[in-house]
């Protein structure tokens, strides 16, 4: 069974984007296992190195958007990219809008070692 620190990289990390550009969300969404069964509506993928993103669970503690005590603001902007499933998209084609942004990223972070589990919002 997957773990969900594993499951937070699977949707959430890449590290060394290699297929940058219109279709990046389009190809990421199903390579990474969120258009099975259902288009997931929103996802976004962090590019910054994954020691970078596990260490966000050591800044900045904010209160989650579940009211759950156990999110982390990163103290720097981070490179991300934002997959929105388009409205006219329709199971099984599942086609985003891709949007890269520079912003600070709020994860829940879990467990021990306390790593990220849930990508919560960015700002
Ligand atoms: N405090 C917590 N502590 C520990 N665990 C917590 C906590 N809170 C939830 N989980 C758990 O996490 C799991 C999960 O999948 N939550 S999810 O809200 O649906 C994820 C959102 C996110 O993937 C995505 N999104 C959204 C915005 C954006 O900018 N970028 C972006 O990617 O959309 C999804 C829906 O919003 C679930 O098991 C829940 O129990």
């Amino acid at each position: 069974k997957e773990s969900r620190a594993m499951k937070f990289q699977r949707q959430h990390v890449d590290s060394n984007p290699t297929n940058f550009g219109p279709n990046y969300c389009n190809e990421m969404m199903r390579r990474r296992q969120m258009t099975d069964g259902q288009c997931k509506p929103v996802n976004t993928f962090v590019h910054e190195p994954l020691a970078d993103v596990q260490d966000v669970c050591l800044q900045g503690n904010v209160t989650c958007k579940n009211g759950q005590p156990n999110c982390h603001q990163s103290v720097s902007k981070m490179n991300i990219t934002d997959c929105h499933l388009r409205r006219s998209s329709r199971y099984p084609r599942c086609i985003y809008e891709t949007t890269q942004k520079d912003k600070y990223i709020i994860v829940a972070c879990e467990g021990d070692p306390y790593v990220p589990v849930h990508f919560d919002d960015s700002i």
